[in-house]
């Protein structure tokens, strides 16, 4: 790992019976946020359950700076529906040494969060948002997360993004997430990582990678091209089925 990289993934691979992530290589710098793309079943939540290590690898490394220092959301997670959220963070702020509770009330107001309310009393987006303030309320220097905008409504998207941008503005933090939501990488990602089948197809900072698509499909450079055209091309060449069936 160099010294400039708060996360080196190296030729990390995962056989599962039906499926290989196959050398999976990249870092990712402090100060910056990395977004993760590919389709549905690509390898990217296994890639980062690998990072989180809740995926077993079957060869490569991860050197994480301050191992101990990260923090992850995947998916739901599922809370007893009758409890408080006063009562669940008291449980869990236990368990990180650098808690910061001022951190956590100002995210708690940020996303206009009651923490009297039980879980049954938040809709999916209010559980999603109370996560990530856990989540980011102990100074973990790399965050971890695996598409945590989804669900998630335009205007509470965009408070989000602020929110990420702030964490890693200090430039001793970082973050890496997933998403299918291809706004959020034009929005805040600094640099951009592309799983296909099971490989990095390419990882790049933003403007590079939006670069080598316009030359890969002989674009010229001025040409509009977003996230979600570059997946479409990529995918409907690999897998030949652009003709929709009438
Ligand atoms: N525990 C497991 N056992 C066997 N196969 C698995 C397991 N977990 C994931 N897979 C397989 O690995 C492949 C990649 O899954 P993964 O969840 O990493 O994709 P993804 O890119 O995150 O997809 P999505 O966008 O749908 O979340 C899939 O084919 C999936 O079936």
């Amino acid at each position: 790992m160099t010294n400039d990289s708060l996360l080196a993934v190296s030729h990390l691979t995962k056989h599962y019976p039906q499926f290989t992530l196959q050398d999976v290589s990249f870092t990712i710098a402090p100060g910056t946020i990395m977004g993760m793309i590919g389709v549905n079943g690509a390898g990217k939540s296994t890639t980062l359950k690998s990072i989180a290590g809740l995926v077993n690898p079957t060869s490569g490394t991860i050197q994480l700076a301050g191992a101990e220092n990260l923090a992850v959301m995947l998916g739901e997670t599922v809370y007893y529906p009758e409890k408080k959220l006063a009562a669940i963070t008291k449980t869990t702020r236990q368990f990180y040494s650098q808690w910061d509770e001022d951190q956590y009330r100002y995210y708690l107001r940020f996303f206009n969060l009651d923490d009297q309310k039980k879980v049954k009393e938040l809709s999916t987006g209010m559980q999603i948002k109370y996560q990530l303030a856990v989540t980011m309320s102990h100074h973990a220097s790399m965050l971890i997360l695996d598409e945590p905008t989804s669900g998630i409504d335009p205007v509470s998207r965009d408070a989000i993004r602020q929110v990420f941008r702030h964490y890693v503005a200090d430039g001793r933090h970082s973050i890496l997430f997933s998403t299918h939501i291809t706004t959020d990488l034009a929005a805040i990602a600094d640099t951009i990582t592309y799983i296909h089948a099971g490989t990095v197809l390419y990882s790049a900072a933003k403007a590079d990678f939006i670069d080598h698509f316009r030359r890969e499909f002989s674009l010229g450079v001025d040409a509009p091209l977003n996230f979600d055209d570059i997946m479409i091309k990529i995918e409907r060449k690999d897998s030949d089925d652009s003709a929709i069936p009438a």
